[in-house]
């Protein structure tokens, strides 16, 4: 059986998805877990992009060890240099040139004819061959592009030293059918095809990334890039959990195998959603919360008398925990830490503690602890960001009379209390401003969304926030049972984001 080769681009791509902004911390966070995942190719960035992202490939180069780590780089010198520099330290590097073949984006977008850039094809992907040997290319918006420009295209940058072929669907407009001839196409019409790997890259904007990224496998391709929970530009890209999935349930149907770690799936996803603050909706398949869930009496007692009347694949298979252990008050730390790690997690001892005395405290106020709040409590005892304020008390009154006021105290730097209070239209809007009142830096709070953790009145609610100061974005997230906490964590988080990066000069390190 051939092997497949998975190419994560959660931190390239998937942070392309509008308000998926990572710091350098949560970046290293997630390539560690891919790493662990065991993904072939993690593309880190595009390290021409900012100097965080270029700080951000390099740390994932120097640090990951048993994967390819790859940055993107247009079709010019300064950015192939620039991912030379920041890749150079890896024990694998690859540099992914692309640049468009299609009509629309020549004429439009790069105002070349296609000789200047079959040319300037040729010429960046051999000076990225100078430097390193695993060189990928990637003619942007393949699936729209004259076929026989592509083909030639492909020929000439093979020749010039590409070794990986990705085909993207850029904009997710190639049906499944169409898609795998292109590939197939592809292998008898470029001449020296079998010098290079091909990949594909598939956006979602018609819901065919998947469909589209498997008929290719079907095809031959043996390279499928991918993000976890699909994450990724607009609509975004194929989801891994679901390329691997697919390939796992499905051997008599495509005959290649991955080397991903299945059972890593859901708490790889999980970080993900609390690291870019995008939920994962409940039906999404694989590692959506009711992904392995039944609720009819029929599927109910058919999965009773034998799991796979309704389940084709084994929950466990993906990393999805099912526990027999009730966690509540009278739990102790073994239950605690067992629990734990079958959710993936592996804290330090001093996280752990933290995480733990956060659990007793909601386990007071909560009758039974669920899985989704233990990976909140988690989440907000990891939060990664050096605090140069921290939220101590909180008083607030609000009601259908009166005007809502909010009395806060911060312990600042070199542990000097702070306390104000503030009036607001709203008991959220009275903190923030009693904490602006404190903090002094001017932002403007452009987003806010409230999630509840599990059902019930004593659920943990989990806030995301971002905030906009002099053109730079910072998320934020806090989480309590009560929402008017959550939100005052959520915005303490966000400010010490800002801070740092006023401190550090680089809008993504924060440690
Ligand atoms: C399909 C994809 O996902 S492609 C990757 C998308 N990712 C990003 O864009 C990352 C974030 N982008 C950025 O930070 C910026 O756009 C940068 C740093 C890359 C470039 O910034 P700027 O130099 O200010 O250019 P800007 O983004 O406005 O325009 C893009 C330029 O690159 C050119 N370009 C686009 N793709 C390519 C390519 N593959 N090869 C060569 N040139 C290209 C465009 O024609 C345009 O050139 P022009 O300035 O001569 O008109
Ligand atoms: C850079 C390329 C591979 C891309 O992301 C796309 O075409 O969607
Ligand atoms: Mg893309």
């Amino acid at each position: 059986m051939d092997k497949l080769k998975i190419f994560d681009t959660t931190l390239r791509d998937g942070e392309q998805a509008a308000g998926a902004a990572l710091n350098i911390q949560e970046k290293l966070e997630i390539a560690r877990a891919l790493d662990l995942l065991g993904v072939d190719v993690i593309e880190a960035g595009f390290p021409v992009t900012s100097p965080g992202d270029f700080e951000a490939v390099k740390r994932v180069a120097g640090e990951i060890k048993n994967c390819t780590v790859c940055g993107l780089a247009r079709a010019n010198a300064k950015d192939i240099d620039r991912a030379y520099e920041a890749l150079k330290d890896a024990v694998a590097p690859r540099i992914h040139v692309f640049i468009s073949a299609s009509e629309v984006h020549m004429v439009h977008q790069l105002k070349k004819n296609r000789g200047e850039v079959l040319q300037l094809a040729r010429d960046m992907v051999a000076r990225a061959k100078g430097y390193l040997s695993d060189i990928e290319f990637s003619p942007m918006d393949a699936s729209r592009s004259d076929p026989e420009f592509l083909y030639e295209l492909l020929e000439a940058v093979i020749d010039a030293g590409a070794t990986t072929l990705n085909i993207p669907d850029t904009v997710g407009y190639a049906m499944p059918h169409e898609f795998g001839g292109l590939i197939q196409n592809i292998f008898t019409h470029v001449r020296n095809i079998d010098r290079a790997v091909i990949s594909v890259h598939c956006h979602d904007d018609l819901g065919f990334s998947v469909a589209n990224s498997m008929e290719a496998v079907r095809h031959g391709a043996r390279q499928v890039e991918c993000t976890i929970n699909g994450i990724g530009e607009r609509a975004g890209n194929a989801a891994l959990e679901e390329v691997v999935m697919a390939i796992r349930t499905r051997p008599d149907y495509y005959d290649v195998t991955t080397s991903i770690n299945s059972e890593l799936i859901y708490p790889t996803s999980r970080l993900v959603s609390q690291r870019t603050g995008f939920s994962v909706q409940p039906n999404k398949a694989v590692v959506g919360a009711n992904a392995f869930r039944h609720q009819s009496g029929i599927h109910q007692d058919g999965v009773i008398k034998m799991p796979k009347t309704y389940e084709i694949m084994d929950p466990h298979s993906v990393g999805v925990p099912s526990s027999s252990l009730v966690l509540g008050k009278l739990s102790g730390r073994h239950a605690f830490k067992e629990r734990l790690a079958e959710l993936g997690y592996n804290l330090s001892e001093a996280d752990f503690d933290r995480a733990f005395n956060a659990f007793k405290e909601l386990a007071d106020k909560k009758k039974e602890v669920a899985d989704r709040d233990l990976e909140s409590i988690v989440a907000e005892e990891q939060r990664t960001v050096v605090e140069a304020y921290h939220l101590d008390r909180l008083q607030v009154t609000c009601g259908d009379r009166g005007v809502p006021t909010a009395a806060v105290r911060l312990i600042g730097p070199e542990g000097v209390i702070l306390e104000d209070a503030a009036l607001g239209t709203g008991p959220v809007d009275a903190v923030y401003k009693a904490i602006n009142r404190l903090v002094g830096v001017p932002n403007r709070l452009t987003e806010f969304s409230v999630t509840s953790i599990t059902a019930g009145i004593d659920a943990i609610g989990e806030v995301f926030i971002r905030i906009e100061s002099e053109g730079v974005s910072y998320s934020g997230r806090g989480s309590d049972t009560d929402i008017i906490v959550s939100s005052a964590k959520a915005y303490m988080n966000a400010l010490n984001r800002l801070l740092a990066f006023k401190l550090n000069g680089l809008p993504t390190t924060t440690d």
